[in-house]
């Protein structure tokens, strides 16, 4: 499909999107260290860059250098692999961090605070007056280091849209390099995201960030407004992994961008090496890959119902809006079960090179769906069933 004829490109008209040239920030070596079950060695995560890195990502956001010693060493091991990816690390606004963290090798640093009520009163304790001076001091010190510097405020949708506005624009006119939006909790919905990117992008110059939690559902879907706002850079995580149930996915946004925007997905990203992303992931942190996940579940190009199948066979556009070999996956159509229908069953007797006519499959079609209103069917038990039918007649 072109572009032009794309119904689920952005329109032309919409100066703002970002949808055609977002940036990821890929956080599994620092949001996904969250994860309740998530421990990685050195090495592990040495094999998780490289492998983020090869497929394509802009920046590997790892651990705070402050976190513990070993956090420290791999900062600085993994700034040495010469990546194609920028390397930041992640750090709480305050200059005991950012000292530590401009003498890791790291590209940029990006610093966080929480800007709500809740995290004001019961996080740090601090006022907007505080932070606003610290997050000067600390981007200013970054600055002077010559490494790139991004500004977010935590728990941003539930934060004062004035004190929001106020200290980004003083960052911004500070000439931090990105701001970040955070969702902390995961209660924005996608017309949120959208107003309140759209309401930052008229107040700073810099880039825009977006960082979702999936608490109620909504990551990949306000990842998308927020570029679709103008937001340019998301933050994700193979298989989503994160505080409580994560971020947005890497894997999902995939799937919900190459539709938007196939000719730029495709040559950005090495899509054939999510898999295997995954599968290292999965196992690092002793998760299975979930059955529904969007492009790598187990069923995830799997079509059963008999009028699916018809129609997958005659055109796979008909129930399909990825192409399966976009990802190095095949499809697969399940003939093996009661909702099966004479055209699925059709195309099993081709592949087992047997001769029937339409009259013929559609009686062998009854005999399967009889046999599979008892009990489940394999496919060898239905292999059997054509091959007896076929024999019988000759
Ligand atoms: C929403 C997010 O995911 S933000 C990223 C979260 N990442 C991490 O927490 C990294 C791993 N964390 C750690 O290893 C530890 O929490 C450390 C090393 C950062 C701090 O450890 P400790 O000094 O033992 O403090 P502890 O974790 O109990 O409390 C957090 C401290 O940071 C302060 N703090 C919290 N957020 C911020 C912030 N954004 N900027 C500055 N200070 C902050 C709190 O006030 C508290 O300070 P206190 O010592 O005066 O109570
Ligand atoms: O630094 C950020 O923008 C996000 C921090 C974070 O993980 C969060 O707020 O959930
Ligand atoms: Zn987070």
């Amino acid at each position: 499909m072109s572009v032009s004829s794309n119904p689920y490109a952005p329109s032309p008209l919409d100066l703002v999107s970002n949808v055609n040239k977002f940036q990821l920030i890929e956080s599994t070596l620092r949001e996904g260290e969250q994860f309740a079950n998530a421990f990685f060695s050195t090495e592990k995560k040495i094999e998780i860059a490289r492998a983020l890195d090869d497929f394509g990502v802009d920046y590997i956001e790892l651990t705070s250098p402050v976190a513990s010693e070993q956090s420290r060493t791999d900062c600085e091991t993994i700034c040495k692999l010469g990546l194609k990816a920028k390397i930041l690390t992640h750090i709480r606004c305050h200059m005991d961090d950012a000292k530590v963290a401009v003498e890791t090798g790291v590209d940029g640093v990006d610093v966080v605070i929480g800007t709500s009520q809740f995290l004001r009163q019961f996080s740090h304790g601090k006022d907007m007056n505080y932070i606003s001076k610290s997050a000067i001091e600390v981007i200013e010190f970054v600055k002077s280091k010559g490494l790139e510097i991004r500004f977010s405020s935590e728990d941003s949708f539930r934060s004062d849209i004035v004190d929001l506005m106020n200290i980004y624009k003083t960052v911004s006119a500070i000439g931090v390099d990105r701001v970040g939006i955070a969702d902390t909790v995961g209660c924005a919905n996608p017309r949120q995201v959208y107003d309140l990117v759209r309401t930052l992008k008229s107040v700073v110059s810099c880039d825009i960030e977006c960082h979702f939690h999936d608490d109620t559902g909504c990551a990949i879907g306000n990842a998308y407004s927020a570029l679709e706002g103008g937001a340019k850079l998301i933050d994700v995580s193979v298989l989503g992994i994160g505080e409580r149930n994560g971020i947005t996915p890497l894997g999902g946004f995939m799937a919900r961008m190459i539709v938007a925007a196939p000719d730029y997905v495709k040559s950005k990203y090495k899509l054939r090496k999510l898999r295997d992303l995954e599968n290292l992931v999965a196992e690092a942190v002793e998760v299975n890959v979930p059955f529904n996940n969007p492009i790598t579940g187990f069923c995830a190009f799997t079509h059963k119902a008999g009028i699916h199948a018809k129609a997958i066979l005659a055109n796979p556009s008909t129930y399909e809006i990825l192409d399966p070999h976009d990802f190095g996956m095949k499809r697969y159509i399940h003939f093996a079960n009661r909702l099966t229908g004479w055209n699925a069953i059709k195309s099993r007797v081709e592949q087992l090179n047997l001769q029937l006519t339409d009259d013929q499959v559609k009686d062998v079609t009854l005999k399967i769906k009889k046999i599979g209103d008892v009990r489940q069917l394999s496919i060898d038990d239905v292999d059997s069933i054509i091959k007896e039918f076929h024999s019988d007649l000759q």
